[in-house]
């Protein structure tokens, strides 16, 4: 189990992480989610003893990382990819690693095995991909066969089946009972891997959640309705304890009857209308509402025109608020008809 009190790191003038409080618990993988600069990495940092906090403690298994016995057998870490000796082999890297800690040359080879590296594992780690660092990386953190399991971005640069590979060890090591704590910036890859997601935005907590409860909230959904007897519809809405808001004059949003529903009221009450969209926002675009606000580098938006719809905004077709709204910004709503299937692995490995 890992424990975070008041947890904060100040770089400068610049604060990282912001007093948070949370518990990653075992037997299951938690997902720690945010926008690049929220204060995953810093967060992992400081578990990990590699940063001091600011303010704050944070514990795993009960103790600092500096006071446990035995670290590599406790918690393993992917941190940062390729910080490795670049001249020597992923198997002298990992025996040396190993050596440190009095684990037999077996283990190594078997975390070589179950990282998919032994056709590799006897060249210079200097000339690997991306994707076969991160294999290294992940066969380190797993070298002492730790309770505890801390892996920062581990999908980075893995092609689909290395990323399928990630998804299914992360869910097998927590269905040992282990704790898995596993940080993305990607919402989709989030919810197909994790149970449980903490979301962090300027070094802050914004939700702490299973992610079950994550897509139920989200399944909510509402319907938009043009009409230009806009009024007179709310007015018959209202009757039927129906939510209604009108975002535009002639434009009314309805949460509580579907789309048929409005549509019969409509016609009995003899109303014409314009349009009736059944709307559904996806989970990625909760997760972009929820962060909006705490996203330090923004690009611009492309045009609809331009076709470019980001893959992981199609991701899941769910959506809606996630937390307290008085940090939350209205989700984004999307027609539900159309919505694209669910990101491939190619896309997410490639972001
Ligand atoms: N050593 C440092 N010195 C100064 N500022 C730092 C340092 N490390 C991190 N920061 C800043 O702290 C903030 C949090 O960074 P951090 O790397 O923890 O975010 P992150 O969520 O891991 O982002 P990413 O997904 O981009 O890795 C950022 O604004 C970053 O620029």
């Amino acid at each position: 189990m890992i424990e975070a009190h008041g947890l904060a790191k100040r770089y400068g003038s610049k604060t990282a992480v912001d007093h948070v409080t949370f518990t990653v618990q075992p037997g299951r993988v938690t997902g720690f989610l945010g926008p690049n600069g929220a204060g995953k990495s810093t967060t992992m940092r400081m578990i990990m003893g590699l940063d001091k906090p600011t303010a704050g403690t944070v514990t795993v298994n009960g103790r600092p990382y500096a006071k446990l016995a035995r670290p590599l057998a406790e918690v393993g870490a992917l941190l940062e990819a390729k910080a490795v000796h670049s001249g020597r082999s992923a198997f002298n890297h990992l025996r040396a690693l190993a050596a440190t800690h009095a684990i037999p040359t077996q283990r190594v080879l078997d975390v070589i095995e179950l990282t998919g590296l032994e056709s590799v594992a006897k060249k210079r780690v200097g000339g690997f991909s991306l994707g076969m660092g991160q294999r290294l990386g992940i066969a380190a953190a797993l070298l002492g066969d730790p309770q505890t399991l801390i892996l920062d971005e581990p999908v980075n640069g893995l092609d689909p089946e290395g990323v399928i590979w990630v998804r299914n060890l992360a869910k097998h090591l927590a269905s040992e009972g282990r704790t898995v704590f596993l940080s993305s910036h990607l919402m989709s890859e989030v919810a197909l891997t994790a149970d449980h997601v903490i979301v962090i935005g300027r070094g802050r907590i914004l939700a702490d959640t299973s992610v079950e409860d994550l897509i139920a909230a989200s399944e909510r959904k509402h319907v938009r309705v043009r009409s230009p007897q806009a009024g007179d519809l709310a007015a018959l809405l209202k009757e039927k304890d129906a939510q209604v808001t009108a975002p535009e004059a002639d434009v009314l949003e309805v949460t509580g009857p579907d789309a048929a529903s409005v549509g019969e009221l409509a016609a009995a009450g003899r109303i014409v209308l314009h349009e009736l969209t059944p709307i559904q926002s996806t989970l990625e675009e909760a997760y972009m509402s929820l962060t909006a606000d705490a996203v330090e580098y923004r690009s611009e938006n492309l045009s609809d025109d331009a076709g470019a719809e980001p893959a992981d905004l199609a991701a899941a077709a769910v959506g809606a608020h996630l937390t307290d709204p008085s940090t939350t910004a209205p989700a984004a709503g999307r027609p539900a008809t159309g919505t694209a299937p669910a990101t491939s692995s190619q896309e997410v490995s490639d972001r």
